[in-house]
């Protein structure tokens, strides 16, 4: 089984190009984890499918590095739509990828180089409602800086699904918090019936902010894309940015360009690179334990 190994700001996965392969279901959590296991597997925040899709051209599947599936993933999408149009699955620099969290639409943006070096994104519409995130309390409320007492701390969360779930916390120095710790307190809480990606905020100025982020299923990653956009909304919410302008998000592993737009939809522009390609024997990384 061929895998290529890609990033979009240091938030690595490996890709299976399922449009001419097939891979059992109940096999996936288990081979994610494995894949992703940086001593007995190749090492990566997890694993991404490219699928057909019966909705949009294309489908992707994301399962984390504890071979949870998520629901979408920012930086994932601009990788798989790197992938499809450099080897030339799409000759349309404009189309659209079904993921669980909803249909999102890809453009290349092709700056007359043999391989594709930007993608942006329309990742739709922020969910807000308690509902929809999913989290406990009433499910028709939004929770904007909500003070939630998580693990005898009180935490002001924002939270917004971008088809994921995240709780957004805004702070003075984005390097000078425990996220290690406090990230999987929040992941794990019972607020969270899904679990939940965790992210911290320094909003810098009208059109910069610092982010950085526990993911759900992967632990602490060197970037976000959906988590990026939740910021951003977030920070909006909260009257800390306006809507309709385009923010830089400084995340660890590069900066990401978001735009919450005058229709709802939110924008994310980025990079997406290539590290490798190569092959995996499915017997090895599908065993319950590596060890
Ligand atoms: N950990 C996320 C999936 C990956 C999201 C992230 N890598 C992105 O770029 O959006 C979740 O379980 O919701």
């Amino acid at each position: 089984m061929y895998f290529t190994k890609m990033h979009g700001l240091g938030n690595n996965y490996i890709f299976i190009n399922l449009l001419e392969n097939t891979l059992q279901e109940q096999i996936l959590p288990t081979l994610a984890k494995n894949l992703s296991d940086v001593r007995f597997g190749i090492g990566s925040d997890g694993m991404i499918l490219i699928c057909d899709s019966k909705v949009a051209d294309f489908r992707m599947r994301i399962f984390n590095a504890d071979g949870s599936e998520g629901k979408n993933c920012g930086n994932g999408l601009r990788c798989v739509a790197k992938y499809l149009y450099d080897h030339q699955f799409i000759d349309s620099t404009c189309f659209t990828i079904e993921t669980l969290g909803g249909i999102v639409e890809v453009h290349i943006s092709q700056e007359n180089t043999k391989e594709v070096e930007f993608v942006t994104v329309d990742m739709g519409e922020p969910k807000l409602l308690k509902g929809m995130i999913p989290m406990k309390g009433d499910p028709t409320t939004k929770t904007i800086n909500e003070p939630l007492t998580i693990g005898g701390n009180v935490y002001y969360l924002t939270c917004v699904s971008m088809g994921n779930p995240h709780a957004i916390m805004f702070v003075d120095d984005v390097h000078n918090v425990p996220l290690e710790t406090i990230g999987p307190m929040i992941e794990f809480s019972d607020l969270f019936p899904e679990r939940v990606n965790v992210g911290v905020v320094e909003v810098k100025n009208d059109n910069e902010i610092d982010y950085r982020v526990w993911e759900r299923g992967s632990g602490l990653t060197m970037a976000c894309g959906t988590g990026a956009c939740a910021a951003v909304v977030a920070a909006t919410l909260n009257g800390k940015l306006k809507q309709n302008q385009v923010i830089t998000v400084h995340l660890p592993g590069g900066d990401l360009e978001i735009h919450w737009d005058e229709h709802n939809h939110v924008w994310k522009k980025g990079r997406a690179e290539y590290i490798c390609h190569g092959e995996i024997k499915l017997d090895y990384f599908t065993k319950e334990t590596m060890l």
